[in-house]
């Protein structure tokens, strides 16, 4: 059973995948001297060997946190994924070890919107093609197959955080919005709800995808969605790879049904930049590649550094858990004077009248508690003197169905 009650000079976190020095800076700031820095991801024995002894590790979105990988990080309290996407963690696995999933909602957003944006607007000149040719020593100068952005009709499918900063800027250039989504949005501005996605792929001069990755998205454009969308229309994906079938969309540009692409995620994206980037959209002149950098810039990543390392500390020192993406939110004041025992357990009837009765069996006053669920898992958290934790730690630890204990001073 995992049992953890550490000072802060023991406790391991392993930040992979080159996440901004921010974190560490503030990490430090909190007293956390255990921190190592990795610049790539990490997969195999190498993973499984860097989280044997961790007690958070900072990901983002290439290294795989599978429940086979989670199975072999014992002590792992929490996970930052420094990013949005939380499709690489195994987020049913990760609350069922009583591991806590923390993410950035929002602090890449608005990077995200303005790439599409200038996206949109080169692929509707052609420049791609044209700075391609004249790379080659040629001259494209022509008016033909380039339009203004203004008035022509942006389609976005997945009208979330993304999606609608998107809108907000595409109509400040006077293009039409329409959107795509499967919950009831409210339209900003001008945009309107497509009937549907056919309804949205048959109008839009240009589809722009932003949806998570989840079974439902999974290839949810392909040949025929490519093939309902207007001649000559512009494909963006900046979502998940997993989201558009790169084969018809390559077909598509070379038949000139699409007049251009740009595309920032891949079914299957290179390890590291050591790897070789290979996929059949290589060497089309019309198709913007960028390779997965839709939220890198510096002020994104100095942000999700700040914002998942304040996550992290918080849940460590204080053990609130609001925000996380798996694991039952639970706000807490401070607990000063008092020792902060928290109590991850199996979500069955029965297990806190246990632990109330272990603790007034062993006359143990309770100062506050707080308790919240989330599907199979229950976190409870007392507040008691500081000469009550050692013993409550021991007893709580034997309830049935703990699955995580700590304590806080
Ligand atoms: N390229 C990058 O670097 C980069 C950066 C940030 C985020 N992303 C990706 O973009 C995705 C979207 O980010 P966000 O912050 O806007 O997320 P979000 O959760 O705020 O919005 C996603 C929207 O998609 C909708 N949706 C879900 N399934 C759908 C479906 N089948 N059809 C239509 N709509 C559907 C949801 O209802 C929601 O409104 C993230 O999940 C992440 O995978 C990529
Ligand atoms: O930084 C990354 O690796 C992922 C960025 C993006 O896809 C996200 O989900 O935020």
């Amino acid at each position: 059973m995992p049992k953890t009650s550490l000072d802060k000079s023991k406790i391991k976190f392993v930040l992979l995948e080159g996440i901004h020095a921010s974190a560490v800076d503030a990490l430090t700031a909190a007293g956390y001297t255990q921190v190592d820095l990795l610049p790539g991801a990490l997969e195999g024995e190498e993973l499984r060997a860097r989280l044997a002894d961790a007690h958070f590790v900072g990901i983002r979105s290439r290294t795989q946190l599978t429940a086979e990988v989670l199975a072999a990080a014992p002590k792992l309290v929490a996970i930052g994924a420094f990013c949005i996407g939380t499709n690489q963690i195994d987020l049913k696995a990760a609350r069922e070890r009583g591991i806590a999933v923390f993410n950035a909602p929002y602090s890449n957003t608005r990077s995200v919107a303005e790439l599409v944006l200038a996206e949109s607007i080169l692929l509707l000149r052609g420049i791609p093609e044209k700075n391609a040719v004249a790379h080659r020593g040629g001259w494209l100068k022509s008016a033909d197959g380039a339009f203004e952005a203004r008035g022509k009709t942006l389609g976005i499918i997945g009208y979330g955080a993304i999606g609608t900063q998107l809108s907000v800027l595409a109509e400040s250039l006077g293009m039409h919005v329409i959107f795509h989504d499967v919950v009831a949005k409210l339209p900003l501005g001008n945009a309107r709800q497509a009937r549907s996605m056919e309804a949205l792929l048959a109008e839009a001069d240009i589809v722009t995808l932003h949806v998570p990755e989840l079974p439902s998205t999974q290839w949810m454009i392909g040949a025929s969605e490519i093939a309902a969308m207007k001649r000559g229309a512009i494909l963006i994906n900046a979502s998940r790879g997993t989201v558009v079938e790169i084969e018809p969309l390559a077909e598509a540009i070379k038949s000139g049904q699409l007049a251009g692409a740009a595309i920032d995620v891949f079914p299957k994206e290179p390890k590291s930049n050591k790897d070789e980037f290979v996929s059949p959209l290589r060497g089309l002149d019309n198709v913007i590649l960028t390779p997965h950098i839709g939220g890198s810039t510096v002020e994104a990543q100095a942000n999700i550094g700040v914002e998942v390392a304040a996550k992290l500390i918080r849940y460590s020192d204080n053990g609130t858990s609001t925000s996380s993406v798996n694991f039952p939110e639970v706000a807490l004041p401070a607990h000063e004077g008092k020792h902060r025992l928290l109590h991850v357990h199996q979500n069955m009837p029965g297990v806190l009248s246990q632990i109330n009765s272990i603790l007034s069996d062993n006359h143990i006053n309770i100062s506050a508690q707080y308790l919240q669920t989330r599907d199979d898992v229950g976190y409870v958290v007392i507040d008691m003197d500081a000469r009550s934790s050692d013993v409550a730690l021991e007893k709580l630890a034997q309830v049935p169905g703990t699955l995580r204990t700590r304590v806080l001073f």
